[in-house]
């Protein structure tokens, strides 16, 4: 299996107070790894580190086989690194299909045919404006837009986040949709079941550094083995 992306030892601060202690994890082309930890684990600040949207003060990010630590975020956008982050990023006075094609990229086989055939839940609110969604349709709606970019990567930051059940559903199943599309895919995720359920291997984060990783099948045949870093001190 081939390595797409590499974090080798990363260091990152919020002025002088330090947020990443050294995390280390790679994924592989068509893999899905979920980022698991507690609230201030340092989840956010990785995908952020990745994407270079907070300066990695030492240690290197690869990715497709380039060093890319001291690229500036749209060279790494442009290399095909998508952040789909937990703020959605929803344009208000826009509709549901100029939010998506917003991302599109010349050449993406992800037109809005294909994404509307992919996600048909879509199809639902397609011509509201962005601002009159629930926060599960909006969710929805950013991840197609990540989509049209044609994504070598898609960072996904808290897709389930103050969601009502049945659209943690929803969201789960576009998640679903992702994976058999062979995307790849690293997902911050608080949901653990949801998590569980569509990573492949999960990594663990605790105080700004990795601690862990293993498969999703491993995961579920010792909880305790996540439990130790998850649950509440
Ligand atoms: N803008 C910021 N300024 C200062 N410190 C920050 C900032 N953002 C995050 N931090 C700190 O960096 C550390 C890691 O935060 P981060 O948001 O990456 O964690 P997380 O695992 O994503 O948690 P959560 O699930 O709560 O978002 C925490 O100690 C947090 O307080």
């Amino acid at each position: 299996m081939k390595t797409l992306l590499q974090i080798d030892a990363i260091e990152t601060f919020y002025g002088k107070s330090q947020a990443l202690h050294g995390v280390t994890f790679h994924v592989n082309e068509g893999e899905t790894v979920a980022l698991l930890g507690r609230n201030g684990a340092g989840k956010t600040t990785t995908l952020r580190s990745i994407m270079a949207l907070n300066h990695v003060a030492t240690g290197r990010v690869h990715f497709a086989g380039q060093d890319i630590s001291a690229r500036e975020t749209h060279e790494i956008a442009r290399m095909g690194m998508t952040l789909v982050p937990e703020t959605r990023d929803a344009f208000s006075l826009l509709t549901v299909e100029e939010n998506i094609m917003l991302g599109y990229r010349e050449g993406s086989p992800f037109t809005l045919d294909r994404i509307m055939n992919l996600l048909p839940i879509i199809k639902e609110f397609r011509g509201r404006k962005g601002g009159e969604l629930s926060g599960g349709q909006q969710q929805i709606m950013v991840m197609a837009r990540g989509l049209a970019m044609n994504p070598r990567v898609l960072l996904l930051d808290e897709p389930s986040q103050g969601l009502a059940p049945v659209m943690v559903t929803a969201v789960a199943e576009v998640l679903q949709k992702l994976k058999q599309e062979k995307l790849t895919v690293v997902l911050v995720e608080q949901n653990l079941r949801m998590a569980l359920n569509v990573a492949d291997r999960v990594v663990l984060l605790e105080d700004g550094a990795t601690v862990d990783s293993m498969t999703s099948t491993e995961a579920l045949a010792d909880p305790e083995r996540l439990e130790k870093h998850l649950a509440v001190h």
